[in-house]
């Protein structure tokens, strides 16, 4: 969990020592009765020396066939937690597993992104085990190649909850009869992205609903059924999804929580287990108040920097720009990734990164243009194609050096390697979807940075972040400024002006309006941006509503932002709805004072 504020922050080597300390365990694989051969796999072949602590709570609980509730930060190696006791009990199953067996393992995961990268690790794990064939089935894909791949059978299957619940009812050759685990990876997501109707009828389907019919005790063979839920945030939703699937289950990573007091088994205080009551109404009520309990606070990785910087809506882009290029100058190696509230926004903001020229500023240099940043751009959204997409996903992962503008659709779960800095140039909203955007980042005791954009009129947002034990402090953006040249000079010491009229800033913004007016479709990108980021603000929830608040926008700044010189029009009725109720609004709380608005085009 992160520090609060007002304590000061100890060395950062300090802190990542510290942090990898808490990390691992001092047992190995070996030691956690995992095969031979998966455990010799794991250490030469994948890097992992000792299991996490994680781990190192989740893989005996695992194996042991209870349900399983884990809490665990992002990026302290969930996936394997659940992954390898599955190899490790497929692989010693007598009869030896077989195709025409169909699926034992279904792995349910909120994007396609992440179902693909479970679907590799999953592979490497089974790379000894040939018998056991890892697959998937998610939205995007073709359905005819993937009835022919669950026709010939897969062991261990990663789904996306649509596409999975489609081949349930259309699949007649998909055999599931010997399901025994149901894994939930990111379960607080998978029910927040609506799939919350489709996960009750998959497990209607499946049988594994608490108190729905066993499928399997029909055909007078009773299979032992375990699920297994993981995230490093949960909520409401998990807490039902918890009641209505897992039976008394085995709760990791929640014991930290303030706790009604149960009993824990034998690995003491790592796990709290409800097992051994005798009252099934007394372990319901337990659960339930672990549950509750549990949803508010949240763990963040101890060596994670957090930082936020305030910025004026007119000049978010050339700030976002000065901040870039000042990353890619102090480290030419650096993997970044840009979070924003939208699709067309993050189509817009990829063309500026990507495209962007610009002269240096000198007199002579005037004419001369070249990139404003020379690194590889990859977006990321749901609205791409499925190619683009996977190009997009594959292509960061493997990149050194390169920035990642996405909407949230990669905030969960993925595993960039080496990525340094996270940018939140979009509030995320939810206390949880900040720790998971920051979670991409600062991963297995990484180094790692992120940076919140805030606008004045949005600070309350920080007290809301320290509710649930999250500090951030502020970002030395003036100084990062006073670094670059202004006119092809150096600065000397410069006088305290205001953010928007720095030279520098004012410059960029030129080059940015100038960018984007050149080319009618750049304008086009820009104009959808900006209606799609103002429909996104409208749309904050409940206490959130109070911070980011569309009424105390000025939205000529806004356009700015998009480097529009004049605002564009909200067209469609939504828009319109929304403009008259803030005109109103305005009109309400200032009757005395008239005020511009703005105007339509
Ligand atoms: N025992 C280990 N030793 C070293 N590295 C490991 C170990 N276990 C997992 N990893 C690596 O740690 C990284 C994070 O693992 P993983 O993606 O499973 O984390 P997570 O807890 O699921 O994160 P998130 O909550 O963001 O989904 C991966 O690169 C993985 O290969």
């Amino acid at each position: 969990m992160s520090k609060k504020l007002g304590k000061p922050p100890p060395p950062a080597a300090a802190v990542q020592e510290e942090g990898r300390e808490e990390l691992f365990a001092s047992c190995s694989f070996a030691d956690l009765g995992l095969h031979p051969t998966l455990c010799a796999h794991l250490q030469d072949k994948m890097g992992f020396q000792a299991p996490t602590r994680i781990q190192a709570q989740a893989i005996p609980v695992a194996m042991s066939g209870q349900h399983m509730l884990v809490k665990a930060a992002t990026g302290t190696g969930k996936t394997l937690a659940y992954l390898a006791p599955i190899v490790h009990l497929l692989q010693m199953r007598e009869p030896r597993v077989d195709r025409t067996h169909g699926t034992f393992a279904l792995v349910l995961v909120p994007t396609r992104e992440l179902c693909l990268q479970v679907y590799g690790i999953a592979q490497q794990l089974v790379h000894r085990f040939h018998w056991i064939v890892p697959g998937y089935v998610m939205g995007g894909e073709n359905r005819a190649k993937e009835k022919a791949r669950l026709r010939k059978g897969i062991s261990i299957l990663i789904a996306t909850p649509g596409r999975l619940l489609d081949h349930l009812q259309h699949t007649a050759s998909f055999v599931y009869s010997n399901l025994r685990w149901i894994v939930f990876d990111e379960a607080d997501s998978i029910l927040e992205l609506g799939f919350g109707k489709a996960v009750e009828d998959i497990l209607e389907h499946l049988g594994s609903r608490n108190g729905a019919p066993d499928q399997n005790k029909n055909k007078g063979e009773h299979i032992q059924r375990q699920n297994l839920l993981l995230s490093a945030t949960l909520n409401e939703k998990v807490n039902r999804l918890a009641k209505i699937s897992l039976k008394n289950p085995v709760m990791i990573g929640l014991d930290d929580q303030k706790k009604p007091s149960g009993k824990s088994n034998k690995l003491g205080n790592s796990h709290t287990s409800l097992l051994s009551d005798d009252e099934d109404d007394g372990i319901l009520e337990k659960q339930n108040d672990i549950l509750e309990h549990a949803v508010d606070d949240f763990k963040l990785p101890a060596q994670l920097v957090q930082r936020y910087v305030k910025v004026s809506c007119g000049s978010r882009l050339a700030v976002l720009l000065t901040i870039l290029k000042s990353l890619f100058e102090r480290q030419i190696s650096q993997k970044v990734v840009i979070f924003l509230s939208t699709c067309d926004s993050v189509d817009f903001h990829y063309t500026v990164l990507s495209q962007l020229e610009w002269s240096s500023g000198s007199q002579l240099d005037k004419d001369k243009k070249q990139k404003f940043l020379s690194c590889k751009v990859f977006r990321l959204h749901g609205n791409m194609e499925q190619d683009d997409r996977k190009k997009s996903f594959l292509g960061f992962g493997s990149e050194k050096s390169a920035i990642l503008v996405s909407t949230d659709v990669a905030a969960r779960g993925l595993d960039f390697p080496k990525v340094k800095y996270i940018i939140q140039y979009d509030s995320p909203g939810e206390a949880s979807e900040y720790v998971h955007r920051v979670g991409r980042t600062a991963r297995i005791g990484e180094k790692g940075e992120a940076l919140l954009f805030l606008q004045p009129i949005e600070l309350d947002y920080l007290k809301d972040l320290e509710s649930h034990g999250v500090s951030l402090t502020e970002y030395p953006f003036q100084k990062v400024l006073d670094s670059f040249p202004v006119n092809g000079q150096k600065p000397h010491k410069r006088k305290m002006i205001s953010l928007d009229m720095h030279p520098w800033i004012m410059s960029l913004q030129r080059s940015l309006e100038g960018f984007v007016a050149a080319e009618d479709a750049t304008k086009k990108l820009a104009r959808d941006a900006f209606c799609s980021w103002v429909r996104a603000y409208t749309a904050h929830r409940g206490e959130l509503k109070k911070i980011f608040m569309v009424k105390k926008l000025h939205l000529g700044h806004v356009a700015k932002s998009f480097g529009l010189k004049e605002q564009p029009s909200l067209v469609g009725r939504s828009h319109q709805v929304q403009l008259k109720k803030r005109k109103k609004e305005q009109k309400r709380e200032r009757p005395a004072k008239r005020r511009k608005l703005p105007s339509k085009k």
